[in-house]
């Protein structure tokens, strides 16, 4: 992870050239970023190998997008439509793209402990839990899409918010400077030293959760309260609107403050809960924690960050909370 945040900053550094500042889109950057982490760290491939599938899928979540703008006839996504074809197509592509990726990485991961060499091992097994191929590949696609659009969300906003509150940005340089030091890469023991840093990213899922809400299907009758839930019955769980709640965050809850998670505070488990809750609560938020922490506290460590003037703010939904003009912010290298 540390190799493919430095590579970026890198880059970012060769951008600016002999400028003292330059603008970057933000949101482009970490979105490139971890989708290079989660094919390296889970697959043990890299961006560019798994680029089709990327795109495929951002195809994919826009055709989603209208439909689910649209007024849904039963059975309707059977009708051979010109979108519902190429949202077949879309799928075949990807299922075909990914067995190719498992193929020619599957034999390297088979002795690395990589989500891909996990479940090929678990495709060996002659227990209950072996796993078939098209189960693999179910596995894959969720993680591919899961683990990209989230944590960039995460990074981008983490980094907005940090050039709009220069004075988290400094106290959390000032600490990953004196726990990590100026040049080396932060490592699994220091990072967890880097409270400040932590605390930005946990007011950044309080106030642009990527998630934005859950749904959850009533499996029997059920009471909450006083509304009876039947069986079936679909339910939203609005994550955004509590975590900007009043009566649980205070008059302030619009405000960016980080101290509210000072010396690990934490919440109740229905008042902030970025990464879901119960059963299906997300198995990938350590790796998004420690993958946000650890860019985070690299950017820092090189780089001073500004609003750019050209930078437009409009959260927008996209499955995910986007910025949807981009998040263009000055750099300045120290
Ligand atoms: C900041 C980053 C992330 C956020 C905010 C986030 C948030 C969530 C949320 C809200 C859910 C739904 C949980 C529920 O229904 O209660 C979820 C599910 C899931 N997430 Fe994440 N996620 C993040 C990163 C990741 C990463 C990096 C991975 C993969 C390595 C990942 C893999 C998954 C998977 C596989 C599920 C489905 C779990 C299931 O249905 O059993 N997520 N995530």
């Amino acid at each position: 992870m540390s190799a493919i945040a430095s590579s970026m900053l890198d880059k970012w550094a060769v951008q600016g050239g002999t400028h003292t500042e330059f603008e970057i889109d933000a949101s482009k950057k970490f979105q490139t970023l971890s989708s290079d982490v989660i094919s390296c760290v889970a697959f043990g491939s890299s961006y560019e190998e798994g680029k089709r599938v990327f795109q495929l899928q951002e195809e994919q979540i826009k055709l989603a997008l209208l439909a689910m703008r649209t007024f849904y006839f039963p059975g309707f996504r059977f009708v051979p439509t010109k979108k519902n074809r190429r949202r077949h197509s879309l799928n075949q592509e990807i299922r075909s793209s990914l067995r190719k990726l498992i193929e020619t990485n599957g034999r390297k991961c088979e002795d690395s402990k990589n989500l891909l060499g996990l479940m090929l091992s678990a495709s060996k097994t002659d227990n209950g839990f072996k796993m078939g191929i098209e189960e693999i590949i179910d596995e894959c696609k969720t993680f591919y899409f899961a683990g990209k659009e989230t944590t960039a969300n995460l990074l981008t906003w983490a980094t907005l918010l940090s050039a709009l509150h220069k004075e988290w940005q400094d106290k959390a340089r000032d600490e990953v400077h004196q726990v990590c030091g100026k040049n080396k890469h932060p490592n699994a023991e220091n990072l967890n030293a880097t409270a400040f840093v932590n605390m930005v990213l946990k007011e950044t899922l309080r106030l642009y959760p990527p998630a934005l809400s859950l749904s959850r299907t009533a499996t029997k009758d059920v009471k909450l309260g006083k509304p009876d839930i039947p069986a079936g019955m679909q339910l939203n769980l609005p994550l955004v609107d509590i975590h900007h709640d009043v009566d649980i965050w205070g008059a302030d809850a619009e405000e960016f403050d980080p101290s509210r998670f000072a010396d690990d505070k934490s919440y109740h488990l229905g008042a902030y809960f970025p990464f879901g809750i119960g059963p299906a609560i997300c198995v990938g938020q350590n790796i998004a924690m420690v993958e946000a922490k650890l860019v985070i506290a690299m950017v820092l460590q090189r780089f001073v960050i500004d609003v750019s003037p050209s930078y437009v703010h409009a959260p927008m939904m996209v499955m995910t909370l986007q910025p949807q003009y981009g998040a263009q912010v000055l750099v300045r290298k120290i």
